[in-house]
């Protein structure tokens, strides 16, 4: 079978948190973007994230002018999927609700060339499923990019039971054309690191939950015990304690095991809304500098 031709103008849905940082890593790589989410102002916002981001790089040395204006003249942004004809990937970064992934695919696939690649970049949902929905699994991928892009090394590559090689073998490319390292994993809830991790921190809830330690003790254990560089609590209020309760929920019905159940500690600072640095508010109170512990 001859290899697939290398990746070189990638469409990129959804201009958010994570598509934002995922055009700015692969601007910067060379690579030609097309920019889609359903309105100008949300682009034009997009874009000067991008352009203060990359100008920060630039202060930084780690980058020059000439690369930044490269870059940021690679992105065509655009509010309609046609642009996306000429793309030999769509990267989807929509937000986590199957219902609007499936949406965006029958809307954005009569737009697709045919030898063109979808790939999510979901934390959580089945890429089977979505696969499936999008009605070409096997050029259906995760890519699952951590935040903030340009700075986290790893994209989890994610195939589903019908991806099929010449897919995976593409996507794993363009990671590594984007300056990232790449790990495979098999498609089943949580992925690789949100396996591990997520349950780790709701470990931690449950250890002060439980009275085995306090907020402040339980992050110094974990960061001069075991060399984290940050505590797990700190951690949690860090990525939103809606989101571990979320990933949690995703593990605990995914797997049907009762060992993912979220903490009921987690459960009730959720419902107090108290969920974390984006509240003001988690296991620590931001309003003083530095964060107090709350227990
Ligand atoms: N934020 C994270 O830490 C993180 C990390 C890894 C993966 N993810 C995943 O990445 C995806 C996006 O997350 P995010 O944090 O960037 O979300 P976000 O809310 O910051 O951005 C989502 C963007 O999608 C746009 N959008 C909504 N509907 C659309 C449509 N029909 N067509 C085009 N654009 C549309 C929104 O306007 C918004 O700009 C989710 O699946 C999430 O689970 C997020």
């Amino acid at each position: 079978m001859s290899s697939p031709t290398p990746i070189q103008r990638v469409g990129i849905l959804g201009a958010g948190a994570m598509g934002n940082g995922i055009a700015h890593v692969a601007a910067l790589a060379g690579l030609d973007i097309v920019l889609v989410d359903t309105a100008r102002p949300v682009l034009d916002k997009s874009l000067a994230t991008m352009a203060k981001n990359l100008a920060r790089q630039v202060e930084k040395s780690t980058i020059d002018a000439a690369a930044r204006d490269a870059a940021l003249a690679r992105i065509t942004p655009s509010t309609t999927h046609d642009a996306f004809a000429t793309c030999d990937i769509v990267i989807e970064a929509v937000p986590e609700r199957e219902d609007i992934k499936r949406a965006v695919y029958a809307q954005i696939l009569p737009h697709l060339a045919p030898h063109a690649i979808l790939a999510s970049n979901t934390s959580s949902i089945s890429i089977t499923t979505l696969g499936t929905a999008s009605t070409i699994p096997d050029r259906f991928v995760g890519m699952h990019f951590f935040n903030p892009v340009p700075m986290m090394k790893l994209v989890e590559i994610i195939s589903g039971l019908a991806t099929s090689r010449p897919t995976l073998d593409a996507v794993e490319a363009l990671a590594a054309r984007m300056g990232k390292t790449t790990i495979l994993a098999a498609d089943f809830s949580g992925f690789i690191v949100n396996r591990i991790l997520v349950p780790m921190i709701n470990e931690a809830i449950f250890a002060l939950h439980e009275g085995i330690g306090t907020i402040t003790s339980i992050d110094q254990g974990m960061k001069l015990g075991a060399a984290h560089p940050m505590g797990p609590l700190t951690l949690a209020d860090f990525v939103g304690l809606d989101i571990v309760l979320d990933v949690m929920r995703v593990l605990h019905h995914g797997l049907g095991d009762d060992k993912y159940r979220p903490c009921p500690l987690l459960i009730n600072y959720v419902a107090a809304g108290w969920l974390g640095r984006k509240t003001g508010r988690g296991f620590y109170d931001y309003s003083s500098n530095p964060p107090v512990p709350t227990r």
